[in-house]
């Protein structure tokens, strides 16, 4: 019998999604007596070429042909955005249809909301896709890691930036073109702006705290900062000095209070997670039962969101079998306060721009000294227009002494700008 799907989007995932169907259909049907078929697509442009070709499948540009048709069970969502993907969900919901989504802008956002219809109309939304793409992240962390306080995640989960970052170490190359190379690679957003001013990553970070942690987390809650100010340059530095930038996301719950953060960070060579390029993504989790555990695969891409999305709607094929509707992820949840813990101590990345005159470093110097804060390691580069950059790595401060630095950097006669401040990761913790 077959199982009928309706997709609303055909891009970049989607049609990654129609091929996966096709290879699969009849693996499900051995498993479950149901075969998946997509039987209408929702695109804006009937024209286009996807890259796949469509057999039996129906293009249209009218929702309605997928939202009132009543044959059909499952919604795949990969348009994206918030409108009007949510309305769509929404009333496919209310219509008594499962919905599978890679929308990590809506569930950040709106997740709550679409859980509580989804449940109001006794049907499903799955959502792996929507965070770490080939990775499986929700459902570990909503079925199998339950058993467990989970006390710590962190990781890449942007594989754009990822992507940038590693071209830029690795071939040279500069911010926008590895840009332009990961947007037609599939990798980035339809605004590559969400991926590279950290938005997609914290979005991202919104739906694994609030299924770890059991809390509701909202976008303001994590402090963001993107990859547009770290230069060619940097990168150049910090492999000089033993490390790679990556742009990390951290969430922590301190026994009841949460730190949430995306920021660029460097990264010692050594560390594992140094070695996660391209646009490949991994996440650390803590567990109280479990330790550590590390989660890696590809993040982004056609096929591999696929396979996440796919694996959903698989996974509601069985269920329809068995009768049974997954319930919302979080239960009961905790309200949890999100905090900025000042006192958190990591060494920074100092990297200043200043008039190349006697003098000027012994001025830096002693400001640091006043605030505590020994120097590790300074690189000093004479550049253009008679000035010179210095690049400093501080031993561990706090974040008041951090941010006390930039403050009073700004005051010092010779000084043009603090160009770059970032966070060095540990090697181990
Ligand atoms: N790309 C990736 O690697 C990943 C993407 N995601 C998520 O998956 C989703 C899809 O991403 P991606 O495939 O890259 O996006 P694309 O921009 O490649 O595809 C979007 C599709 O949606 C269609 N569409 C857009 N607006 C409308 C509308 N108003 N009405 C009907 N159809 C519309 C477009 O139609 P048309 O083609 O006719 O213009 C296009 O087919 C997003 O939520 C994204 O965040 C998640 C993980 C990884
Ligand atoms: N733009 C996203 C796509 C996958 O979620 C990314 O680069 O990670």
């Amino acid at each position: 019998m077959d199982l009928e799907i309706g997709l609303l989007g055909c891009g970049t995932v989607g049609a990654g999604v129609v091929s996966l169907v096709r290879r699969r259909a009849g693996k499900v049907a051995d498993m479950t007596g149901s075969r998946p078929v997509v039987k209408t697509i929702l695109v804006r442009n009937l024209d286009k070429n996807r890259g796949v070709t469509f057999e039996h499948e129906r293009l249209t540009t009218r929702p309605d042909d997928i939202l009132r048709d009543e044959d059909i069970q499952i919604v795949i969502e990969t348009i994206g955005g918030i409108e009007p993907a949510k309305t769509y969900i929404l009333e496919a919901l209310r219509n008594g249809k499962h919905v599978v989504t890679a929308n990590k802008d809506l569930i950040a956002v709106h997740g709550p909301e679409i859980l509580r219809v989804a449940e109001e109309n006794h049907v499903s939304v799955l959502f792996e896709a929507a965070v770490g793409g080939a990775i499986p992240l929700v459902g570990p962390l909503k079925e199998n890691l339950t058993a467990n306080e989970v006390t710590d995640l962190k990781g890449i989960i942007n594989g754009t930036t990822n992507f940038i970052l590693s071209e830029m170490t690795s071939r040279h190359i500069d911010f926008e073109e590895a840009l332009a190379m990961a947007q037609e690679l599939g990798y980035a957003e339809s605004d590559p702006s969400s991926d590279v001013d950290g938005l997609d990553a914290a979005r991202k970070l919104v739906i694994l705290s609030s299924i770890a942690f059991q809390t509701e987390v909202h976008l303001t809650d994590i402090r963001i900062e993107g990859i547009r100010h770290v230069r060619a340059k940097d990168v150049r530095y910090a492999d000089e000095l033993g490390y790679v930038i990556k742009l990390l996301a951290v969430g922590r719950d301190h026994g009841g209070e949460l730190t949430l953060a995306v920021r660029p960070t460097l990264i010692p060579k050594v560390h594992p997670l140094a070695h996660v390029s391209d646009a490949y993504n991994a996440l650390y989790v803590r567990g109280d039962a479990a330790g550590d555990l590390m989660f890696f695969g590809r993040g982004a891409g056609s096929m591999p969101t696929a396979s996440a999305v796919v694996g959903d709607v698989i996974s509601l094929v069985r269920n329809l079998k068995l009768g049974y509707v997954a319930s919302s992820p979080n239960g009961t949840l905790t309200a949890k306060p999100v905090v900025d813990r000042e006192d958190d101590r990591y060494k920074y990345y100092f990297r200043l721009v200043v008039h190349d005159q006697p003098g000027v470093f012994a001025s830096i110097a002693q400001l640091f000294g006043s605030a505590h804060a020994s120097m590790e390691t300074v690189l000093q580069k004479r550049v253009d227009g008679g000035c010179a950059e210095i690049v400093i790595v501080t031993h561990e401060l706090s974040t008041t002494t951090a941010r006390h630095l930039v403050d009073e950097l700004q005051h010092l006669s010779h000084l043009q700008a603090v160009e770059c401040v970032m966070p060095v990761e540990p090697v181990t913790e």
